[in-house]
């Protein structure tokens, strides 16, 4: 296997340089189970765990390895390898983490590509295209909109719905295609790249996964690969995360489907861009658009100069992202007042 496929380049080749790590081999995180991480390098693939030092220094689920990313390994043998450094990401999709207010979990890194994937039954719905498309422009990933099983329509109704995509989403790439007659795929490969990364967004049951097989050759999803690995066949049973194919590397990742608003504020910006720009002309600075005399969204709103469904889908994901932003602040808050009391109780048990 050649780096390449795995998406190096001349990019991750510089950040290897500078961080001195020419003694080490690079290799990319192709899945992850509790702390145990499957790393591909040119010569195979190898289980590995973190050095000591990684995991005492973490602060928090950033700094431990994630599907996706580049690391520097120390392979000892078949059985043992370590991982030292992570080298930097160039992008991110994370989500808000079960349970805990306000951690943040990585879903996967170092993505090229998203694929927001709707279905043309009843999971369509423009807003939910948004908010993905929010997430894409915060994480620094380039969306490309795919509408799938368009077998289930006639020929006008696919037209109406790909009018009111278009009506309120411009200048996104939108490929529509059916997984069960395989049209539309000539026009996806137009955007497929080797080398490239890209994951899968979307609701449940929209066919991400018959997608994904039909992208990389049938069954993957449904069997998994048997691991090369030697390692006591520990990951036979889970499937990989990274599907690396001729066409490019195709994440799959169960989290894909929970992602939400996190750290949005760029993502919203490059979204509502209109919207946005004409927010920065409001009266009052922290106008809400909502009710507030002199406010420009409300203006261009009334004028039609604005999409309705935009505006109230820009407004409901701007209070989302306030909330987060809120719960997050708060929990670093906690954070801080919990480690002064273990260095106030360290201090007592000195004395
Ligand atoms: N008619 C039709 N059915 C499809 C198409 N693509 C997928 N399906 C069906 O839709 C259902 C869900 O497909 P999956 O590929 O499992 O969807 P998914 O997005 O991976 O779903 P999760 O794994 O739950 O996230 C399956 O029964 C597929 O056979 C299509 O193009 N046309
Ligand atoms: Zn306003």
């Amino acid at each position: 296997m050649e780096l390449e496929n795995l998406g190096y380049n001349k990019k991750i080749e510089k950040l290897k340089i500078e961080n001195n790590l020419k003694d080490f081999e690079i290799g990319r995180i192709i899945s992850e189970h509790r702390e145990r991480y499957v790393v591909k390098t040119e010569k195979g693939e190898y289980d590995a765990e973190i050095t000591g030092n990684l995991r005492y220094t973490a602060n928090s689920r950033m700094d431990f390895p994630a599907v996706g990313d580049w690391v520097a390994l120390m392979v000892y043998d078949s059985y043992s390898s370590i991982i030292h450094k992570i080298l930097p990401r160039y992008s991110m999709i994370s989500r808000k983490a079960v349970g805990q207010s306000g951690a943040i979990q990585i879903i996967a890194t170092n993505i090229d590509y998203a694929f927001i994937v709707q279905a043309i039954d009843r999971d369509f719905n423009i807003n939910r295209i948004e908010r993905y498309l929010a997430i894409c422009n915060s994480s620094n990933i380039k969306p490309i909109i795919i509408l799938n099983k368009i077998d289930l329509v006639d020929d006008s109704k696919l037209k109406s719905l790909i009018t009111s995509i278009q009506n309120r989403i411009k200048r996104i790439p939108l490929v529509w295609l059916s997984n069960a007659s395989q049209k539309g795929f000539e026009k996806l490969e137009e955007y497929l790249c080797k080398g490239k990364t890209y994951c899968l967004l979307g609701s449940s049951g929209v066919g991400k996964s018959s997608l994904i097989n039909n992208l990389a050759g049938k069954n993957i999803m449904l069997t998994g690969e048997i691991s090369k690995s030697i390692t006591r066949g520990k990951h036979n049973t889970t499937h990989r995360e990274l599907i690396i194919t001729e066409k490019g590397i195709l994440i799959d990742n169960p989290g894909m489907r929970e992602v939400g608003i996190t750290n949005s504020s760029s993502g919203l910006k490059d979204t509502f861009s209109e919207i946005v720009a004409l927010s920065e002309q409001c009266k009052f600075s922290d106008c809400k658009h909502i009710n507030e005399i002199g406010c420009e969204v409300l203006k261009a709103l009334d004028t039609n100069k604005i999409n309705k469904a935009s505006y109230k889908n820009y407004i409901k994901m701007e209070k989302e992202k306030t909330h987060f932003e809120l719960t997050v602040s708060e929990k670093r808050k906690k954070d801080k007042k919990f480690g002064k009391m273990i260095k106030n109780l360290k201090k007592q048990n000195k004395k």
